[in-house]
């Protein structure tokens, strides 16, 4: 199911949270909302569910129109056909897990017999169907979710809606968690809206990533784009480049000075800066030594190393007075690990690990 986000906002009291929302999602497509807390992602996903009415805009999913503010229609979330899933699994505690799964059919009045069938087939999907007759506190986190997800599955009319629903579990349950909604938005072939702050997750899970900042869509992506070709400073901060430099003069031989008089030799398949542009790339691809062919070059003093665990981080102190962040793999050849703070060092930064940011 195709559903379209046209000219949503969405406004509580004073505060304008969803500003000119515009977002497509295609038929069995798997997209993530990623961004900082407070950016609008739960908002939009509750505008979508009709747990929300925008302001101004319209919301449309196949042949059907959930909202029109223009034309004040407003599909009540229970005719929308729309399975959700929370972060707090919100299940009823006073009901066995087979009458949480029935309870959307029911309310949407869907005849005995298909309440039952459709409730054991969903159950098994979840591998639940043992614990058909517990109730909620007998279930373990992980398995209260699975209960969530069936639920959301029963009643999705190929759309599901997701909100956090791996935040309250610890890290090995939410990593089979997420192999599980995959294989599992595989099977039903919903189109899937994914709601989360984090970074790993979006990627691991979407075919699409849409980073949202600040009640807008700042850029639209797959998962290795969005990863590797961050399109403005924001998004570059939010998937992790670490080193976001300014722009601060460019010669005539395209040669830009950076923040701390680091020197920015444009090169390989990455676009040349602009005055008011900025250089961003990984602390991971800053590389010992002098390196052919570089686009930044530079010296530096360590400071700040740090061991956590795979890798060692330090910032790197220009002459100029800029602070390059860097990790390198422990236990390698690398320096950091080996030479300690206090010791200068020369680096080198290539082009291809260079990404030029317009905004
Ligand atoms: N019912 C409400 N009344 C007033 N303000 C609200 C309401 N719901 C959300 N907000 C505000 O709207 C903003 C966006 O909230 P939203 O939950 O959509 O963000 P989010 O990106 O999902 O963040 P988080 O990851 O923290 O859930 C926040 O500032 C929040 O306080």
């Amino acid at each position: 199911m195709r559903v379209t986000l046209g000219g949503v906002n969405k406004s509580f009291a004073a505060n304008h949270i969803l500003k000119d929302l515009d977002l497509t999602f295609d038929a069995g497509e798997f997209v993530t909302l990623l961004g900082p807390s407070g950016c609008g992602k739960t908002t939009t996903l509750r505008c979508v569910a009709g747990l929300e009415n925008p302001d101004a805009g319209s919301i449309t999913a196949g042949d059907r129109v959930f909202v029109d503010a223009s034309e004040h229609s407003f599909l009540p979330p229970h005719k929308r056909r729309v399975g959700m899933v929370f972060q707090s699994y919100a299940l009823w505690p006073h009901m066995t897990v087979r009458s949480n799964v029935a309870y959307p059919l029911k309310r949407q009045k869907v005849a005995r017999p298909e309440v039952k069938r459709r409730v054991q087939e969903t159950l098994a999907a979840v591998g639940m169907q043992a614990h058909a007759d517990r109730y909620p506190h007998e279930l373990s986190g992980g398995q209260q979710q699975r209960v969530a997800l069936a639920r959301g599955l029963v009643s999705a009319g190929g759309l599901m809606l997701f909100d956090e629903p791996l935040s309250n579990l610890d890290t090995k349950l939410r990593t089979a968690m997420r192999t599980e909604i995959q294989r599992l938005h595989k099977k039903f072939g919903n189109t899937s809206i994914y709601v989360t702050h984090d970074q790993e997750e979006a990627l691991a899970l979407s075919d699409r990533v849409v980073i949202m900042n600040a009640g807008r869509v700042d850029q639209v992506g797959s998962p290795e784009t969005v990863h590797s070709e961050p399109g403005s400073r924001f998004a570059a901060d939010f998937v992790g480049f670490e080193n976001i430099l300014e722009c601060q003069s460019l010669d005539s031989a395209g040669i830009a000075t950076l923040d701390g008089g680091l020197q920015f030799r444009a090169g390989g398949e990455r676009s040349s800066p602009t005055p008011g542009s900025a250089i961003a790339f990984r602390g991971k691809n800053v590389r010992p030594g002098k390196i052919d062919g570089a686009a930044i070059a530079g010296r530096g003093v360590i400071r700040d190393s740090t061991y956590v665990g795979e890798q060692w981080t330090a910032n790197l102190e220009t002459p100029g007075g800029a602070l390059v962040a860097v990790a390198v793999p422990a236990g390698g050849e690398r320096f950091i690990g080996r030479e300690g703070d206090g010791t200068t060092v020369d680096f080198g930064i290539r082009a291809d690990d260079v990404v030029v940011l317009e905004r």
